[in-house]
């Protein structure tokens, strides 16, 4: 069993409001093994974001401890800042400088190192994604497929220790989507690296992870492999939850075949 990396112990996190302080997560524990990769999967305002955040270093905790290697990063009055995590980020809108080639784009977390060394970590990111002839190109000249895994090579260039990746593929059409889910899955499997992403998408989550929480409002109600949640679902509303998401997609195939409405 390989070692433990990233653990959240029995944390919690709320939002100060105008109406007063808004409970978002409550005593969630986790704990992601070296190598695996992770998912939060769970309805809108589950707080699936709020809890990636939090691991960003973006949310202070008011309960509870998170560890990285099991170095501390937050606990309720201390927090290690994001820059200093050593902790990767992708985004759904892509989060590219429009500004700056893809060269740039990829070497933008790279400036501790000297011209010769970036470029060579450019290209071997961009030649990972399998875009080393776009290198000169800009932002908006590129597919949003493309663009994602730009994104990706710029979130892996600096090594990261963890790879956050919060509904990465929502803005893509179906196809480029589950492509590209399953292609990032292969990087990150080749690369070893530790990924935990957060999705409503239960085939994106299925095809991508080694772990999947399933949240309920503020709380994973389990998190086991894909497998132990088909097999062995520990309540009916992970049954309903899984059984639910799964007829949705065949009704949505059925659909699309023009079986139905
Ligand atoms: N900055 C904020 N201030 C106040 N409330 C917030 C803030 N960010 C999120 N919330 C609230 O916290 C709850 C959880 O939000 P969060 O974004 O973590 O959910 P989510 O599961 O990621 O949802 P989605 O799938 O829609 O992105 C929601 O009720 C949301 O309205």
């Amino acid at each position: 069993m390989p070692e433990d990396h990233l653990k959240l112990d029995h944390i919690s996190l709320a939002y100060d409001t105008p109406e007063g302080l808004l409970p978002v997560v409550n005593d969630l524990s986790l704990t992601l093994q070296k190598g695996y990769i992770g998912c939060l999967l769970g309805a809108s305002g589950c707080g699936k974001t709020t809890v990636l955040r939090s691991i960003a270093g973006f949310e202070p905790l008011r309960a509870g401890k998170i560890f990285l290697s099991e170095t501390l990063l937050s606990e309720p009055g201390y927090q290690v800042e994001p820059q200093h995590r050593n902790v990767g980020m992708m985004f759904q809108d892509y989060a590219l400088f429009p500004h700056l080639n893809i060269e740039k784009n990829v070497g933008f977390g790279l400036q501790h190192k000297n011209r010769h060394e970036r470029r060579d970590r450019v290209m071997d990111m961009l030649e990972l994604v399998g875009l080393t002839d776009i290198a000169s190109r800009f932002p908006h000249e590129l597919s949003g497929g493309q663009q994602q895994r730009v994104a990706l090579a710029r979130a892996l260039a600096p090594e990261p220790e963890l790879l956050l990746l919060d509904e990465p593929f929502s803005n893509l059409d179906v196809d480029t989507r589950e492509r590209l889910a399953f292609e990032v899955r292969d990087i990150l499997q080749a690369t070893g690296h530790t990924a935990l992403l957060v999705t409503h998408n239960q085939a994106e989550a299925f095809a991508i992870a080694d772990r999947i929480g399933v949240m309920e409002k503020g709380n994973i109600v389990q998190w086991d492999s894909p497998y132990g949640l088909h097999h062995n679902p520990v309540s009916t509303f992970v049954a309903d939850f899984i059984r639910r998401e799964a007829l949705m997609a065949q009704r949505a195939q059925a659909y699309l075949r023009g079986e139905g409405s």
